[in-house]
């Protein structure tokens, strides 16, 4: 699904954020990316969404050479992957069920089709009686819930996410988790950058460890520090 190959990031002022990065993320699997705050994490995700460009190497997304690729190809790579943030991103003045469903409007889909498939997945989420409720009117959890089914109602073969719990307190981080194991149980291939440790060290997926730009650990089951 994800093939980085010395993959770097040099910033026009100079910081190096990734160095020669190799990582190969197959189809199915959950990921953690950890590292600390400035170790590269954003970036690796950016060049995935391909909101930047590799300095250098080449990396291959969900079939798709992204370092290659054409302007005009940047919203089908897009469509592939369902992106997830730390502060939900939700437009403020449509309702839950108009945010889910401007995802599937965006790729045009059909209006029979998409209703049902909006309230499939606030099925997944949780929260289909929610769907007439403003995001100003959930809680965060419940906005972040909100978000996922956003980013999973297209079907993408790869969910990324940046610090998905970073604001939500720890009983609802592990509601968003169960989530998240739940969608991956179904075959999506997750990437996940976080912080909570506790998480990590519970879950025991991958882990990737980012530290200056370079990776320095990938573990098939490991925790958020070595010693777990
Ligand atoms: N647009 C940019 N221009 C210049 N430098 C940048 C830019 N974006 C990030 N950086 C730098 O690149 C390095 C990696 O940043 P990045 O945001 O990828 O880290 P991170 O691991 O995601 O950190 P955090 O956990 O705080 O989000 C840092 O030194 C950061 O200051």
């Amino acid at each position: 699904m994800i093939h980085m190959r010395d993959v770097s990031k040099v910033y026009e002022n100079g910081t190096v954020a990734l160095d020669h990065v190799q990582v190969d993320i197959g189809k199915g699997e959950f990921v953690f990316i950890v590292g600390a705050s400035g170790a590269g994490k954003s970036t690796f995700i950016k060049l995935l969404l391909r909101e930047e460009l590799p300095s250098g190497g080449s990396l291959i997304v969900n079939g798709r050479d992204v370092v290659h690729m054409e302007r005009a190809e940047i919203p089908y790579l897009r469509r592939g992957l369902g992106v997830i943030f730390q502060d939900y991103r939700l437009l403020p003045d449509k309702t839950v069920f108009e945010n889910v469903a401007f995802a599937m409007q965006v790729i045009e889909a059909p209006r029979r089709i998409m209703q049902r498939s909006v309230f499939s997945v606030l099925d997944v989420v949780g929260l289909r009686d929610k769907y007439d409720s403003f995001p100003s009117q959930l809680s965060g959890g419940e906005q972040q819930r909100v978000a996922i089914a956003r980013a999973i109602v297209n079907n993408p073969a790869i969910v990324i996410a940046d610090e998905p719990t970073g604001n939500l307190d720890p009983d609802t981080s592990w509601d968003i988790m169960d989530i998240f194991q739940r969608i991956n149980k179904a075959g999506t291939t997750i990437v996940m950058a976080t912080h909570d440790r506790n998480i990590v060290d519970t879950m025991k997926r991958r882990v990737i460890a980012i530290e200056d730009g370079r990776i320095v650990r990938d573990q098939a089951r490991g925790g958020y520090g070595y010693e777990a």
